[in-house]
């Protein structure tokens, strides 16, 4: 049920995550069972095992980018950034950021977009953690990643608080490693 190779085997704080998450059979199209982090959110202690989990992990790696995707990567992004002494870094949908912008278009599980990030807000040569609430088809973290390696950093890790694994976004994202907290649960009686 649980990703296997994050390190955490056996950890109850994975099992209080996966269950805090509200599986949602159908959503935004047919056939999706949309992974929905809102009610994990609402529980506090379950939010900051998460954060936790991922300060843990990065807080001794120098990075000084934490880049979070819109619009649910910003849920998580922010606390970890402060925790480990990084900034924050906003990749955007198209045409919300007020600056000059780079952009990268990609292919979702159900659709495609476009990420945007902003000029001058990382510098050549440093660390970046990319961080997401799901991991699906990885064309999301892949546009991330050519995003910050466009502008000379280095990506270190993606993380993400769910993998889809049918999915295979890990193929996607040109050997980066990805971290991974949960896969998505079983649910019964559904569809
Ligand atoms: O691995 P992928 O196939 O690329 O899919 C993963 C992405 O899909 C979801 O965002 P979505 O595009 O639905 O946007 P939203 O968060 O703005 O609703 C999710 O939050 C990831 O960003
Ligand atoms: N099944 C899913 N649930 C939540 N977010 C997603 N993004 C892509 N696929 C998703």
């Amino acid at each position: 049920m649980f990703a296997s190779k994050n390190g955490l085997k056996g950890d109850p704080r994975l099992e209080a995550i996966s269950e805090a998450i509200r599986v949602v059979p159908h959503f935004p199209k047919p056939g999706i069972m949309f992974q929905d982090i809102t009610t994990l959110l609402l529980d506090h202690k379950v939010f900051k095992y998460i954060v936790d989990i991922f300060v843990d992990r990065y807080k001794n790696m120098t990075i000084s980018v934490v880049a979070g995707i819109e619009a649910r990567g910003f849920m998580f992004g922010p606390s970890i950034a402060l925790a480990i002494g990084a900034k924050f870094v906003p990749l955007r949908k198209p045409g919300k950021l007020p600056g000059k912008v780079i952009y990268q278009a990609y292919e979702l599980e159900y659709g495609e977009d476009c990420l945007e990030m902003h000029i001058g807000a990382v510098q050549e040569g440093e660390k970046a953690l990319v961080i997401d609430d799901v991991v699906a088809t990885g064309g999301t973290l892949s546009a991330a990643i050519k995003l910050l390696e466009r502008m000379g950093a280095e990506v270190v890790e993606c993380a993400c608080v769910v993998g889809l694994p049918e999915l295979k976004g890990q193929s996607r994202l040109n050997g980066k490693p990805l971290y991974i907290l949960v896969e998505p649960r079983e649910i019964e009686n559904c569809c």
